[in-house]
């Protein structure tokens, strides 16, 4: 015994060596990261990896965000499936909430990037990690995938129960949740923002004709039935809706209470923000199935989209200011980003484009429809186009349920009458019935107003018909007439 403990090194021996061999592990690991290129070291981790993989009994499924140019519907399945498989070995979680109305709701739980949850499924043990990529210069937005590791004998077992298992649950649980998001896409970050959508409107608040409220709701519930009739026919799972009219008819309404109807989440995307075509491709195919695809006047936007400036060929007269606005604008270098054209985004309504994605709704509203491109109003193109009008007795009568919980009242047919001569928004109603208190009054106050709207009315029609007496001129009567009145 003495022998052996004389021929150990001493304490002092073995911290030394302890020191060198750190030293020549930090000079390594410095000569490896500084002199040698990010390629040959990625190779070279790579085929380590490889080697004492192959010692390994695990096997590891990369699942990305997107794939193919589209979002990954595996990736999303995840995202949702993951929250509710939280349990004891989870050491972190990410925790929020987004319902800026229910501030002292409990937070959701999400899984943060790096974190670890473990799962079991039929005796299988399956782990799986959140990772981030930094933007780089080849790509500005953060890239994301889960890495899921399973035994290497549960590989196929994972491929043909497990994932299917987690994409079946995620339906289900979007299928019946709670809370709806309502998205605006940012420009700079490259992605969909989620917001709680928590629109309190429904069919059953919607002031509009009757007929026209059962036959959109029979057209929802139609659609989203007919999965199988859509593969049938050889078109795309996808709808379209023009709604067009007068500012506060309610149309924006409509668009919630269909949202809350079919539980689905609004994308709503402003096209002037858009760069091009590309661009508007990639933004709408990262959007995900049963969701409302949501451009808000159109007419608005198209102006950029169709009326793209033109080259005119060289010594060609310039005789107006628009034009030369225009050639101002082809002259300078810097623009680059020329805007959406309409036919791009009629490629994604209804060219090889719109096969992507499925069970969604896309909803053009416009002030103006006469102001649209022809070719976006073509048979065919949106399938259903429904024009919401100033109030009609009807509305008025739904509103008056809505607003001061009375279904008759004496006062009812005078407003009824004026409502009938007299143009008014569904919007203006319901402003004039928000007053409060006793519906006799409230009541009364809104035939004032329509009354005095009427005689303003009346007022503007007697100067035009003034100034026109006063012209001697029948065409120039007729001509004026036209513009006064417009
Ligand atoms: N048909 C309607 N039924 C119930 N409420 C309505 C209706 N139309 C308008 N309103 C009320 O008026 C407000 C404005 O309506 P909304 O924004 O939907 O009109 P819009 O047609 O989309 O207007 P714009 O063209 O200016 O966007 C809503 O908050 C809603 O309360």
């Amino acid at each position: 015994m003495a022998y052996f403990l004389k021929e150990l090194p001493s304490m002092s021996t073995l911290l030394s060596a302890y020191a060198s061999i750190s030293t020549l592990a930090m000079l390594f690991r410095t000569i490896f990261n500084e002199m040698i290129p990010k390629p040959i070291r990625n190779f070279i981790s790579a085929k380590f990896s490889d080697i004492f993989s192959n010692f390994s009994s695990d096997f590891t499924f990369i699942i990305e965000d997107r794939w193919h140019a589209v979002g990954n519907e595996t990736f999303r399945a995840a995202e949702v499936y993951l929250p509710t498989r939280v349990g004891h070995s989870t050491k972190r979680l990410l925790l929020g909430n987004g319902d800026t109305n229910t501030i002292t709701a409990p937070p959701q739980p999400g899984i943060p990037v790096d974190g670890k949850l473990v799962d079991e499924f039929q005796g299988m043990r399956l782990v799986w990690t959140l990772r981030q990529e930094e933007p780089n210069k080849h790509s500005h937005r953060n890239k994301r995938h889960f890495v899921l590791s399973c035994k290497k004998n549960d590989r196929e077992k994972v491929m043909r129960s497990y994932l299917p298992h987690v994409c079946r649950t995620a339906v289900s649980i979007l299928n019946h949740r709670q809370k709806l998001n309502i998205y605006t896409y940012d420009q700079e970050y490259s992605m969909w923002e989620p917001t709680v959508f928590k629109h309190p409107a429904t069919f059953e608040t919607l002031a509009l004709e009757p007929e026209l409220k059962q036959f959109i709701i029979n057209d929802l519930d139609l659609f989203v039935k007919r999965k199988e009739y859509f593969q049938c026919v050889g078109r795309a799972w996808k709808r379209g809706y023009l709604l067009y009219g007068p500012p506060g008819t309610g149309k924006t309404t409509l668009v919630a209470a269909i949202a809350n109807y079919l539980r689905f989440n609004i994308y709503d995307l402003q096209l002037q923000g858009v760069r091009n075509d590309a661009d508007l491709r990639r933004i709408l195919t990262s959007t995900t199935n049963r969701s409302i695809i949501l451009i808000e006047d159109i007419d608005c936007s198209t102006t950029s989209t169709h009326s793209r400036p033109r080259a005119r060929p060289p010594g060609a007269k310039v005789d107006n200011d628009d034009a030369k606005e225009v050639d101002g604008m082809l002259d300078n270098k810097n623009f680059l980003d020329p805007g959406v054209t309409l036919s791009g985004l009629l490629n994604f309504i209804d060219g090889l484009w719109s096969s992507c994605g499925e069970e969604r709704f896309i909803i053009f509203t416009t002030n103006h429809k006469e102001k649209l491109d022809p070719a976006l109003l073509r048979p065919g193109r949106m399938d259903v186009h429904i024009y919401m009008g100033h109030c009609t007795p009807g509305c008025f009568r739904k509103l008056a349920a809505t607003y001061l919980r009375i279904k008759d009242h004496f006062l009812f047919s005078c407003v009824e009458d004026l409502i009938q001569r007299v143009p008014i928004t569904p919007a203006e109603v319901a402003q004039q019935l928000m007053e409060g208190g006793n519906p006799q009054v409230v009541l009364e106050a809104l035939i004032e107003f329509l009354n005095t709207r009427e005689n303003e009315a009346v007022k503007q029609e007697e100067v035009v018909n003034e100034k026109l007496s006063s012209v001697g001129n029948k065409t120039w009567r007729r001509i004026l007439g036209t513009t006064i009145r417009s």
